[in-house]
């Protein structure tokens, strides 16, 4: 038996940014922030988080609320927190504090690439000839990681908040994980796609797949966005991804509605998106159940589930751990929301594993999808304040 202390709203949800330390837990989306501090209980599964918050009294008449990530491998355990005390407050775009809290992190950084990005494209063409013979899986998410080190530990904090005031808007994180060789050790970034939201009766799930860059060149961007619209291949990519989460959501649900893909911009990139609503047969269904049921979906590893994931375990040269996996929070309700983790960095000490992939399908070319990654970094090394090219030969 536990009992978890709720905190007076806070006004403004940069207060909380700024509240923030390592170890802490927190979570930024449109529909508000959370920030989580010590750890009442703990849980490795999404499964037990309904049975864990039973346990337990608060302050608000929610109940006590559960926050933390789960890993890509879901054999693999996650790190769920029940926090001591809890704090909130409205969205980090309605605080009207604008950016004015970015700071570049101190470099210089060495940067390692894994693999090389040649490596990321030959795998890539390993990937078209498993998806041309037939017998195996139709689309497979192919990642790749950049090691970055710095000279000294890392502010996380730091780093938190530019992600949060870069994009205020959006799903910003950063999740206490398993220690990693006595460091405290965090999973943050700021992912644009929902796996799912639950509040009372209602689902939402918001499957992003099929990406573009964006420039800064008015018509281009423009161009840039009608093309992935119109791409056959992107929208394969994305529709794969929505017909699994809706078959995943189906079960649970009486109505569901699955519009049209349509465009979802972020900083750097464009996406094919399609906002997935419904009415659950059982209000009471925990969110955290919904995203187990969902996790993972072809967005972020493949399909069919079983020959994607042999497929990423034969190719990637390293282990995702807790990107691709997924963050989020949820009252005793079942009230909640959980974030695909992409965007992401896993940060120990004085160093940061990023990483970024890409979906690929029978059209897809290998050196735009490593140009896709690349782009796909770029959100956690505009945050840090590296504007400088990664694909360079490292010496
Ligand atoms: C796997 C990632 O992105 C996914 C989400 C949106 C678009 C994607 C794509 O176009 O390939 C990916 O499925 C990532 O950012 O690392």
């Amino acid at each position: 038996m536990f009992h978890q202390r709720t905190e007076p709203a806070a006004k403004a949800a940069g207060d909380l940014l700024d509240a923030y330390r390592p170890e802490a837990a927190f979570l930024a989306t449109p529909s508000g922030v959370v920030l989580g501090e010590g750890a009442a209980a703990v849980t490795e599964r999404l499964e037990d988080v309904a049975d864990l918050l039973a346990r337990g009294t608060a302050d608000s008449p929610a109940g006590p609320i559960a926050i933390g990530a789960i890993p890509f491998d879901t054999g693999a355990p996650g790190r769920l927190v029940v926090p001591d005390s809890v704090r909130t407050s409205p969205p980090l775009a309605e605080s009207g504090q604008g950016d004015r809290r970015q700071r570049p992190l101190p470099g210089p950084w060495t940067m390692r690439p894994v693999p090389a990005p040649d490596e990321h494209a030959e795998g890539v063409e390993r990937v078209l000839k498993r998806l041309a013979a037939g017998d195996g899986p139709a689309k497979v998410v192919l990642a790749r990681s950049l090691r970055l080190s710095g000279p000294g530990t890392v502010d996380v904090g730091q780093l938190l908040s530019n992600l949060a005031w870069r994009d205020p808007a959006g799903h910003t994180f950063a999740a206490d994980l398993p220690a990693a060789a006595g460091s405290t050790r965090t999973l943050v970034g700021a992912s644009p796609e929902l796996l799912v939201a639950k509040r009372g009766g209602r689902v939402v799930s918001n499957p992003l797949a099929g990406s573009a860059p964006r420039s800064a060149d008015p018509s281009k961007d423009q161009r840039s966005a009608v093309d992935l619209l119109g791409s056959a291949k992107d929208r394969h990519e994305h529709a794969v991804v929505v017909e699994a989460v809706t078959e995943g959501l189906r079960p649970y649900c009486r109505t569901l509605d699955v519009p049209e893909p349509e465009l979802a911009g972020t900083a750097t990139l464009w996406h094919l998106s399609t906002r997935i609503t419904g009415e659950l047969r059982d209000p009471d269904t925990p969110s955290a159940l919904l995203a187990a049921a969902l996790h993972p979906t072809p967005a972020v590893c493949g399909s069919p589930t079983a020959a994607a994931r042999a497929a990423i375990g034969g190719i990637e040269p390293f282990d995702r751990g807790f990107y691709t996996g997924a963050v989020g929070c949820t009252d005793a309700r079942g009230d909640g929301e959980w974030i695909v983790s992409i965007r992401c960095a896993d940060v120990a000490g004085d160093t940061l594993d990023l990483f970024a992939g890409g979906g690929i399908v029978p059209d897809s070319d290998p050196d735009a999808e490593l140009a896709e990654t690349s782009v796909k970094l770029r959100t956690l090394l505009l945050a840090l304040g590296v504007n400088q090219p990664i694909d360079a030969p490292q010496g």
